[in-house]
């Protein structure tokens, strides 16, 4: 349904160029939940954001491309992209808020973008609007169609995004750390939400999260990216169970051990490397313990590393030390 290929995109600010995304390929099925995990700053957001043709005029794509239900995306007029936003992808950021009309009733929003949908009367859309609340568990949904959006909590604002988004309804959901702002027990009921759409509609979701624990939870496949390139891939389980980057590795490292509250954290040391000035070797390098010679020569591509066609389930891993 979608597939990134060889994405790079920079940025113009003042006199440098800064390049947040270097090659970066992914793809995602019908129905599909894959996560892109990764530290702040590693290009979750400017994925996405390039997908939807959404990035900030400062930014230019310098090479790749992506293919949408067979058609180039960055080939689409403005106007082409609105629609597709629109009708084909559906869009759950973190701050629900931004996605609500703050001094509309949820009804009467959810009744408006049903109808910029489907040709329904204005009661219709509104019956409609309250099953869609239904439809993503908000109980009372009579009552809730009533309200305004300061009206409701976190968990029910973003509850009511995602019947938004699901209203056109959309082959794919953009989903940007959507439950980062909940508590654990309303992320989770979230999470759960939104597994159940997928599977009952068949809607495809890019998960952009920077917690391994929801990636374990709802994603089929990962993407791990650091610092704008995408170091390792496959699906869940493996990568979970047995990563083959460092990154990855670390990030699964610095979790907390909750059985033993007296382990030290672990941190990764040393910082992201300048991305005004991307090092020629492997992006990771500077702060890989394993790290030789030729890592800080050439970059590693990412691929499989068992010869057998097929063997690894599409497990990859950019790094020549695996
Ligand atoms: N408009 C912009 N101008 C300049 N640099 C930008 C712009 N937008 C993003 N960047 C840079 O691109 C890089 C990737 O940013 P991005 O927002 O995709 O990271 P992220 O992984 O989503 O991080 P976070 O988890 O903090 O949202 C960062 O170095 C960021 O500073």
């Amino acid at each position: 349904m979608l597939s990134i290929q060889n994405l790079s995109v920079s940025f113009t600010s003042m006199q440098d160029q800064i390049k947040a995304l270097h090659q970066v390929s992914l793809s995602i099925d019908r129905g599909e939940i894959v996560g892109i995990v990764g530290e702040s700053g590693s290009g979750k957001s400017v994925t996405a954001l390039t997908v939807l043709g959404l990035l900030e005029r400062n930014a230019k794509i310098t090479e790749g491309e992506i293919i949408y239900n067979g058609q180039n995306v960055l080939k689409l007029s403005p106007k082409e992209l609105h629609a597709l936003r629109g009708k084909q992808i559906g869009m759950v950021f973190q701050e629900p808020m931004t996605a609500l009309h703050p001094t509309m009733k949820i009804g009467d929003q959810l009744a408006e973008v049903i109808r910029r949908h489907r040709n329904l009367s204005k009661k219709e859309a509104y019956a409609q609007a309250v099953k869609s609340l239904e439809e993503v568990h908000i109980r009372e949904p009579q009552l809730v169609a009533r309200k305004y959006p300061f009206e409701l909590s976190g968990g029910m604002r973003q509850r009511v995004v995602i019947a938004l988004a699901m209203a056109a309804p959309p082959d794919l959901l953009i989903c940007d750390e959507p439950t980062t702002a909940l508590d654990v027990t309303i992320q989770h009921e979230i999470l759960k939400l939104m597994k159940e759409l997928s599977n009952t509609r068949g809607t495809a979701i890019m998960f952009i999260t920077h917690d391994l624990g929801v990636v374990a939870e709802v994603c089929h496949r990962v993407a791990v990216m650091y610092a704008g390139e995408v170091v390792e891939t496959g699906e869940t389980k493996a990568v979970l169970s047995d990563p083959q980057h460092p990154y990855t590795r670390s990030l699964i490292g610095a979790l907390p051990d909750l059985t033993d509250p007296d382990q030290p954290l672990q941190s990764i040391a040393g910082e992201i490397p300048n991305l005004r000035n991307r090092p020629q070797g492997c992006i990771f390098a500077s702060r890989c313990e394993h790290a030789d010679d030729r890592c800080r020569r050439e970059r590693p591509e990412l691929k499989s590393w068992n010869e057998t066609a097929g063997a690894n389930h599409g497990h990859l891993a950019a790094c020549w030390l695996r």
